[in-house]
């Protein structure tokens, strides 16, 4: 019986020069090749040089319940930092989360169309500070997160073997 690597941890499939977003294509929140993952499909809107946008429409099932018939604090949470991770690639950086807080305003519902909305607040040499909102598609606010992003020094991860995502 084969046992598990556990000093790596980047499967196979990886191992050749993968760009970010084919490490992404199984990230949680967005990655359209995770079967359990949320399948999140945002547009940005950059019109605005002083106001970046990150919008999601979706809706969620019992897979993600908590409380009775609401989405669960954890995923929540999910929520708001994918959709805040959206607003780095507009912004021309990679970058991590680093700290995050989050207002759980309402009960989030399942089965319903709800949105999630994310916006640039202001940067500060690496430090990026976003905020997002899950919202009814009434602007009802149900959550809010608040968040900072450390910008990734680029040779670091070059060092690493990642590329750059193809534009
Ligand atoms: C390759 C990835 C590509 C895309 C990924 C998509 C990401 C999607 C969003 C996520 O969910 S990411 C997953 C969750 N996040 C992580 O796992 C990150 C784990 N943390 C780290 O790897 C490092 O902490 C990190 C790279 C983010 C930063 O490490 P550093 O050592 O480079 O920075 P440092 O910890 O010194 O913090 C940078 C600055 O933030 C400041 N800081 C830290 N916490 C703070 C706080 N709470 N409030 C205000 N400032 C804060 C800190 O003082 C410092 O300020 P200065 O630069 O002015 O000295």
């Amino acid at each position: 019986m084969s046992q598990p690597d556990n000093t790596r941890h980047v499967p196979d499939s990886l191992r050749t020069n993968p760009t970010i977003d084919e490490r992404a294509n199984h990230c949680f929140g967005c990655g359209p090749a995770n079967p359990q993952g949320l399948h999140l499909v945002f547009t940005t809107d950059t019109s605005d040089p002083a106001n970046i946008t990150a919008t999601c429409h979706f809706s969620l099932t019992r897979m993600h319940e908590g409380p009775p018939g609401y989405i669960h604090g954890g995923i929540v949470a999910a929520l708001l930092d994918e959709a805040m991770s959206k607003l780095n690639r507009p912004l021309n950086v990679l970058a991590m989360t680093r700290h995050m807080e989050v207002d759980y305003l309402r009960p989030a519902p399942l089965h319903q169309p709800l949105v999630l909305v994310s916006r640039h607040l202001s940067r500060d040499g690496r430090k990026l500070y976003h905020q997002a909102e899950i919202q009814r598609p009434t602007g009802e606010v149900l959550a809010r997160g608040k968040g900072l992003f450390i910008v990734l020094d680029e040779k670091l991860l070059a060092a690493a073997g990642l590329t750059q995502p193809e534009n």
